[in-house]
């Protein structure tokens, strides 16, 4: 026997787990190598340690060179004026050819499902918002893509839109090689300034300073990553030694988040905030976040009844990276941040009509805080990540409100408040790069009645994001401990 060849009962060989049972007892999820691990590495967190696929294998490069395509024409967004027609023309990109492209061999490998969810969301995004948006109620997205990506969502438990991890955690290759790992020197994360983007909307160095600069802060949370582990690991041992080791690791978490904010801040430094609101922002935006509202079509459906019709289709946005909800959680701020009354707006749902046409109304739903709806956004083990992390049977802020040790109860005050001030930084931003420009003359994609202009203070994430993002700053602050000594 060829000693490579492994046994077909070898954990390595073991079938794909099925999407919807999950993995069955005692079976190992191998779907990712780190699976086991909630994907979560040590050196590079919620990034994977190497490089994403940059290319499907050639039964795919139909997909492949559609993107390929929509990059080069340079596509401009349907709704910017002064734009000719022929530069909106994106028809053609939904037409295909396509021919009979199955998904089935992708299943087999997580990098390749990542990849082709990569770039047929990518391809559809080109395609709506390159659509002039005055032409139609609604927009259909015809059944070449929506059967396959539809397909591949099924797998990754992922909806069918441009997430987070398709733009920033899927979405980097390193700009020179690393040198070999050896014993010595072992491989390392990517540094932070050796990254470039795969794929951008724009083609401009502003968006892809915007995915980076989430990149970099997902690679310096690392560390938040790893002092979490070992603060759990001391409380579970919870003696006096134990709270002396847990004070320091609240200070040391303090000063990370305290870097995350000046990553955060950094953005400002390559990414133009006009650029940004008026150019970028617009193609991420989802089917509960465009001004204009259009019904987003899912062509295909009837004739697939194994398929489920898509019901959540917000846009991209960062409210997305699974960083911050572990620091919410670990911190036990969740309760606070991700309380139901902070919901943004509601997920758009499928309609019963045969197609599956997602309207944008949706307020009959139940409740759910817009932060916890996000993480439906995030890949499906980076969701179990944090939910095994709230699951955590002695959580930090439980031991600081016993009140035994004060100088344990700063250093977590300290880590809350660091919290805060990300969130007062990030308002800077978002009124920086969203509300100064929209209030522009002239500066709006769109017209300008009242209506679009609410729709345009959105978030891509669908939220009223300036009673949203104050929400959650005030109630993270709420989240700091009195004293009463
Ligand atoms: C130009 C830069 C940025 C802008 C304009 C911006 C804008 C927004 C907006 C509008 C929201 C509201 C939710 C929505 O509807 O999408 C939001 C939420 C959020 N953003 Fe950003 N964002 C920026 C950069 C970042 C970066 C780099 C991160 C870090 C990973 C980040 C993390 C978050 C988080 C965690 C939320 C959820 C609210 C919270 O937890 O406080 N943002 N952002």
């Amino acid at each position: 026997m060829d000693l490579f060849e492994l046994l077909s009962d070898h954990f390595l060989n073991l079938p794909r787990p099925n999407a919807e049972l999950g993995v069955p007892a005692g079976i190992v999820d191998t779907t990712t190598l780190a699976a086991h691990d909630f994907d979560v590495d040590t050196r590079t967190g919620f990034m994977p340690p190497q490089p994403p696929l940059t290319r499907l294998p050639e039964q795919w490069e139909s997909w492949e060179r559609a993107l390929d395509d929509a990059r080069a024409q340079k596509l401009q967004l349907g709704g910017k004026p002064g734009v000719s027609e022929e530069e909106k023309n994106s028809v053609g990109l939904m037409a295909g050819p396509y021919p009979g492209v199955s998904t089935s061999e992708l299943n087999q490998s997580e990098l390749m499902l990542r990849r082709a969810h990569h770039v047929l969301t990518w391809i559809m995004h080109f395609y709506i918002h390159s659509v002039p948006p005055s032409s139609s109620a609604e927009i259909r997205i015809p059944a070449p893509i929506t059967i396959p990506l539809l397909q591949i969502c099924a797998q990754l438990q992922l909806p069918p839109v441009v997430t987070y991890s398709d733009d920033v955690l899927y979405n980097w290759a390193l700009k020179s090689p690393p040198s070999e790992p050896t014993d010595t020197a072992p491989q390392l994360a990517p540094a932070l300034d050796n990254l470039r983007s795969l794929t951008l909307f724009t083609g401009t160095k502003d968006e892809e300073e915007f995915y980076l600069t989430s990149a970099r802060m997902e690679l310096r949370g690392v560390e938040a990553l790893e002092l979490m582990r070992a603060t759990m690991d001391e409380l579970f041992v919870g003696d006096a030694i134990a709270y002396r080791r847990t004070t320091r690791y609240l200070h040391a978490l303090a000063r990370v988040i305290d870097d995350l904010t000046v990553l955060l801040l950094s953005v400002r430094d390559g990414c133009r905030p006009d650029v940004f609101y008026n150019d970028i922002r617009p193609w991420f935006r989802g089917a509960d976040s465009s001004s204009e509202r259009r019904k987003w079509v899912f062509e295909g459906l009837e004739e697939h009844p194994e398929l489920a019709a898509p019901t959540e289709l917000s846009g991209t946005s960062a409210a997305q990276s699974s960083l911050v909800h572990a620091l919410d959680i670990f911190l036990g701020v969740d309760e606070y941040s991700h309380s139901n009354s902070l919901t943004g707006d509601y997920a758009p749902r499928p309609t019963a009509s045969s197609s599956a046409s997602a309207s944008a109304s949706g307020s009959d739903r139940p409740k759910i805080s817009f932060l916890t709806r996000m993480q439906a956004y995030m890949p499906r083990h980076h969701r179990n990540f944090l939910r095994h992390l709230s699951a955590d049977p002695r959580p930090v802020r439980d031991t600081v409100m016993e009140g035994k040790d004060a100088e344990l109860m700063d250093a977590y005050n300290a880590a809350v408040t660091s919290l805060k001030l990300f969130r007062d930084a990030h308002i800077r931003i978002v009124a920086l790069y969203i509300i100064g420009p929209s209030r522009k003359i002239g500066g709006e994609p769109v017209g300008a009645n009242e209506a679009e202009k609410k729709a345009l203070l959105k978030g891509t994430g669908g939220t009223d994001l300036v009673k949203f993002l104050k929400g959650v700053r005030d109630r993270t602050a709420e989240a700091v401990i009195e004293n009463e000594n």
